[in-house]
């Protein structure tokens, strides 16, 4: 490689207008100072949680709404608001916030809350190993130590209940009535309504005293949302005028979602600066779209479970060897030989046209049921991404790695 092709690679990125201010400010984690179109669901919590400033146990709040809708950024928001004039006031306020997609034990949760008054109470429970009724005991003995105010924040609750089930939230919603000093309340944030039937009718009716609902954004509220971020995280003149409005109307088709809009936003920008552009444009914004696509698609096949995986690795196979579109008895017994060459119990032919119903859900293949006239109904099964990226995700699944090494020659001769 030449060092005039090096220099002039450098020169174009060192010359080339910065795009960013601030990319920070595009990031999820960033909290903004103003939330545009929330104002009615930060006026109606900031109403339900105003009794802690009169010395009165504020209701239980179940807050829904679709993924991407605002519901964390504003419950932070109201809670930072509320301790800083608590704090003016010297009324002692906690908020415990709790993320339980990642804390999603009943233990964990507790000795989450139990820790959060590590400091003042001395008390810190391991990750693992107490019994649950005695970590319990503790978080009544630190939160009761004095007089306060705490609201506990769980943060998709779902994930919670569905893996360990409603008895924490029993205990929490109850637990004033054992406290003398302290007194609890409960934010549950969901973007799953379904979670409500796993709730017995008692907890659920605690949980929900006051219930705030975050509606999907339309394209101009996602519009305004992101010319509000854009104007700190963009240098002037570097946006070209469709680039929000082209975000904004994509993200408004993925039901509302700010965070896909943020992430459309972000994306062109990368690429704009990548290609060493001065401006963002329309282009740019297409091609994160396909990015922000695959990338999804890519954390999805990483997450399957294993047969999902060893299934899709058939259809991938059958694809190589122009056999798709194929039925689910042909990709069933690709699957069998996989399962064996891998050492892995098969699962039965129906388990596996679930599976296949369940990949198709996820986009990541296509089965159509087709009438067959006097032979009845059959699924006709496609390969919706490409077998070069499947592939290239299970080479770095120690567990699959060793599909990769078998054709659809030597699979025949296996079968
Ligand atoms: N009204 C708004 N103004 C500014 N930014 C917003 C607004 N609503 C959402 N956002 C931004 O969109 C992103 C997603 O918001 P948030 O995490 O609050 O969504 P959520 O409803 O909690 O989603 P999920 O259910 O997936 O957790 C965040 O980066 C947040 O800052």
């Amino acid at each position: 490689m030449d060092d005039n092709y090096l220099d002039s690679i450098f020169e174009k990125y060192l010359h080339a207008k910065k795009i960013f201010k601030n990319k920070e400010v595009l990031r999820h984690s960033y909290t903004p100072k103003e939330l545009p179109h929330r104002r009615e669901q930060i006026e109606e919590l900031a109403h339900i949680l105003v009794p802690v400033l009169r010395g009165e146990t504020p209701s239980n709040v179940f807050v829904y709404g679709k993924t991407g809708t605002g519901k964390t950024v504003t419950i932070k928001f109201v809670t930072e608001e509320l301790k800083k004039i608590s704090d003016k006031y010297r009324i002692p306020v906690d908020v415990i916030y709790i993320n339980c997609e990642i804390v999603d034990t009943q233990y964990r949760v507790l000795a989450n809350i139990v820790n959060y008054f590590k400091d003042e109470s001395g008390v810190e429970v391991p990750l693992v190993g107490w019994p649950t009724d005695e970590v319990y005991a503790r978080l009544k003995e630190v939160i009761d130590a004095r007089e306060r105010f705490v609201i506990i924040v769980l943060d998709e609750i779902d994930k919670l209940i569905k893996k360990s089930g409603d008895d924490i939230l029993y205990s929490l919603t109850r637990i004033n009535t054992e406290l003398s000093r302290a007194k609890v309340s409960i934010i549950g944030i969901s973007n799953d309504l379904k979670f409500k039937e796993y709730l017995d009718a008692r907890v659920l009716s605690s949980l929900s005293e006051e219930e705030v609902v975050f509606p999907p954004y339309d394209a101009n509220q996602l519009r305004d949302i992101l010319l509000q971020r854009a104007k700190d995280a963009f240098n002037e003149g570097v946006l070209d005028d469709g680039v929000v409005p082209l975000c904004a109307a994509l993200a408004a088709r993925e039901h509302g979602d700010a965070r896909r809009a943020l992430d459309l936003l972000r994306v062109a920008g990368e690429i704009a600066e990548r290609e060493g552009a001065s401006k963002v444009t329309e282009r740019h914004v297409w091609k994160a779209q396909e990015k922000i696509e695959q990338d999804t698609m890519e954390e999805v096949i990483k997450t399957l479970p294993l047969h999902s995986k060893v299934l899709l690795y058939a259809i991938v196979l059958l694809d190589e060897n122009g056999e798709l579109p194929a039925n689910t008895g042909d990709v069933y017994s690709v699957y069998m030989s996989l399962c064996d060459h891998i050492d892995l119990e098969p699962l039965t032919q129906r388990r596996v046209s679930d599976l296949i119903n369940e990949l198709d859900m996820l986009g990541i293949i296509n089965a159509k049921v087709v009438s067959k006239g006097r032979y009845g109904r059959t699924k006709e099964i496609r390969l919706n991404v490409t077998p070069y990226k499947v592939k290239n995700i299970y080479r770095h699944d120690p567990q699959l790695q060793t599909l990769l090494t078998i054709s659809m020659s030597r699979q025949r001769r296996l079968l």
